[in-house]
């Protein structure tokens, strides 16, 4: 983001289509404020009327009438701010959700690989916080900080206009006050924000490990997680307790000042004038209690500025992301996909960092209807094949065609829709397995989810549960085995009528009977269709019209089982060790 566009004005205008709806409340709001703050200087007023006329004049209709006066004006301003505060926050919360909603749907857009970089939990706590802080600055913020402002000018004009000689005594000092304050917050600012960078480090490790709770538990890492998070809440904590120390210390010498200082100011000032008759008690009055109404507001002014800055601060960042490129941006093809004859990769080259090639000018082709699989060692660049023809990555060297036509031309959904992928690791939604089958696409009959469940042999697994298709997973899929979440992958594909299947074949071991029936369900799954299969077991590739053997992001043998077999000792040497594995299970 520009620097230049980071003004006032362009976050004015950038937050005015959230307030726009709600603009009366605002307004209302404000008006709110300015009629509180008016009634708050009214009472002294009242107050020095008692003292000065009511009391000496022996009065009483007069003092009960100026007392009731003095009730109606705590109580107006009371149901006021209350409202003001009740109204506002509403707002502030209607707005905010609306806003993260916002911050939402556009990381769901942007590409794979700006996920790859993120620290997700991290992440999260990050947009959490910074859209609390961002909440102020929509609910009471603004509002308060301009009441403050208000207060404090109305208050000093009244002053001006009662005593301007103690006036001019006082005002120095309370904005010597105001100053010093700001400083302080200044000051204290930096230690705020480290204490939200540690919670955020906090909150991204507890994510982390809770994800991981099976491998911490099974490798018995409980203690290590438990320092690990408690060395960042250590961090976090001493810096707390250093600002709080800073925080309630000076402001204990504030509120010496406001108490001891100020008052014997005005008293040392006013008493002569007191004595020689030119100044009455209760103007004296008027005067201590705007001193203590006075300093709060203009410390608070410091203060409110400050956590304004920080609003903004977060704003930025939040901004920040929301300005990231898109898919849309990247992918900027606008073809219709057309699948009638071939895919094909044209000596494609790819690195994930600059320079570090993890594909190494791969080209193949796979004939609409035909199987191709890719076998390798591990980190030899297969799943990158893959994620490169569902467009998850731009291709850096070479072109993907489909029937000609380059990839990078092509709507890159339209292109995924004709793409049922099914990955090592199953994503399994929230919700009933008729759901996680049709992926809430209600134009997906039941039937055809039943149809696609039977093909791919999960009817047995279904009949047995009591509310059928209709059973909820838990999340992530925890109370369903392995192999039942790849066969609810592969309905989905079928189910979505996909013209092009993906695999990545799950690499965890499985037993041979479950290996056998996923066999079955895969080629009822295959039939007829066009398939990339990344093959961890031998039994998918015996079938395929071509296989390719990747070593170090290159294809160095290509054939069917049978020819690799003669031609090629690395895929000899699989298929030994694949055989060895199958002998010991
Ligand atoms: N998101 C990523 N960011 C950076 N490097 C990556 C990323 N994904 C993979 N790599 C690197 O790219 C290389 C190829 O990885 P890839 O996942 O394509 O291999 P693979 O053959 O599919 O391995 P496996 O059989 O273990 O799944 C590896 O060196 C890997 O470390």
């Amino acid at each position: 983001m520009a620097e230049d566009k980071l003004t006032f004005t362009y976050y004015l205008k950038l937050l005015f289509p959230f307030v726009k709806k709600d603009l009366g409340l605002l307004i209302f709001g404000l008006f709110a404020m300015l009629v509180t703050s008016g009634l708050r200087l009214l009472n002294p007023l009242i107050l020095a009327q008692i003292i000065d006329h009511s009391i000496p004049d022996k009065n009483m209709a007069q003092m009960f009438q100026y007392g009731a006066y003095f009730v109606i004006v705590i109580l107006l301003s009371g149901l006021l701010s209350y409202l003001q505060i009740l109204l506002l926050s509403r707002l502030g919360i209607k707005i905010i959700t609306k806003f993260k909603g916002n911050v939402f749907s556009h990381l769901l857009k942007l590409p794979v690989s700006w996920f790859n970089k993120q620290p997700v939990g991290e992440l999260i706590a990050r947009v959490e916080s910074d859209s609390e802080r961002v909440k102020v600055l929509f609910s009471d913020l603004s509002i308060t900080i301009i009441g403050n402002v208000l207060f404090f000018i109305g208050g000093f004009v009244i002053l001006f206009i009662l005593q301007w000689q103690i006036t001019i005594y006082i005002l120095p000092a309370i904005i010597l006050c105001g100053i010093g304050y700001w400083f302080l917050f200044k000051y204290l600012n930096k230690f705020f924000r480290l204490i939200r960078e540690r919670y955020a480090i906090i909150t991204a490790k507890i994510t982390d490990y809770v994800q991981g709770i099976q491998m911490i538990q099974a490798l018995n890492q409980e203690k290590k997680a438990l320092q690990d998070v408690e060395k960042a809440s250590l961090a976090k904590k001493k810096v707390e307790v250093h600002t709080q120390v800073i925080e309630y210390g000076s402001q204990s010498i504030f509120s010496f000042m406001v108490n001891v200082v100020f008052i014997i100011i005005v008293i040392l000032v006013s008493a002569p004038k007191i004595i020689a008759g030119t100044l009455t008690v209760g103007i004296l009055i008027v005067f201590i209690q705007y001193i203590y109404q006075l300093v709060w507001p203009l410390m608070q002014i410091s203060e409110n500025v400050m956590q304004i800055q920080r609003s903004f601060a977060s704003l930025k960042r939040i901004l920040e992301l929301t300005e990231l490129p898109t898919e849309d941006d990247t992918y900027t093809g606008t073809k219709i996909p057309v699948f009638a004859q071939e895919i094909k990769f044209e000596n494609v080259w790819f690195a994930y960092k600059e320079d570090e090639w993890v594909l190494k000018d791969i080209s193949f082709t796979i004939p609409k209807g035909k199987k191709i699989a890719l076998v390798g060692p591990s980190g030899s660049g297969k799943t990158t094949t893959v994620s490169l023809l569902c467009g998850f990555y731009p291709v850096e060297k070479g072109r993907i065609l489909i029937d000609g036509v380059p990839l990078s031309e092509m709507d890159f959904r339209e292109w995924r829709k004709k793409i049922g992928l099914i990955l090592q690791d199953v994503y399994l939604f929230p919700g009933s397995i008729l759901e996680n089958v049709r992926v809430y696409n209600d134009q997906i009959s039941e039937d055809k989810v039943q149809k696609a469940i039977s093909i791919v042999q999960l009817d047995d697994f279904i009949k047995k549960l009591p509310e059928g298709i209709n059973a909820e997973l838990a999340e992530r899929g925890q109370n369903i085995s392995q192999g039942e979440k790849q066969l609810i992958s592969f309905a989905r594909a079928l189910a979505f009528e996909a013209e092009i299947i993906i695999m990545d074949e799950a690499t965890a071991s499985i037993d041979p009977q479950t290996e056998a029936k996923i066999q079955r369900s895969m080629e009822n799954l295959l039939s007829g269709k066009t398939a990339l299969v990344v093959a961890h077991r031998l039994t998918s590739v015996l079938d395929a019209d071509e296989i390719l053997y990747f070593s170090d992001g290159r294809i160095t043998a290509r054939g069917k089982h049978n020819e690799l077999l003669q031609t090629s000792p690395e895929y000899q040497k699989l298929v030994e060790l694949q055989m060895l594995k199958v002998q010991d299970e």
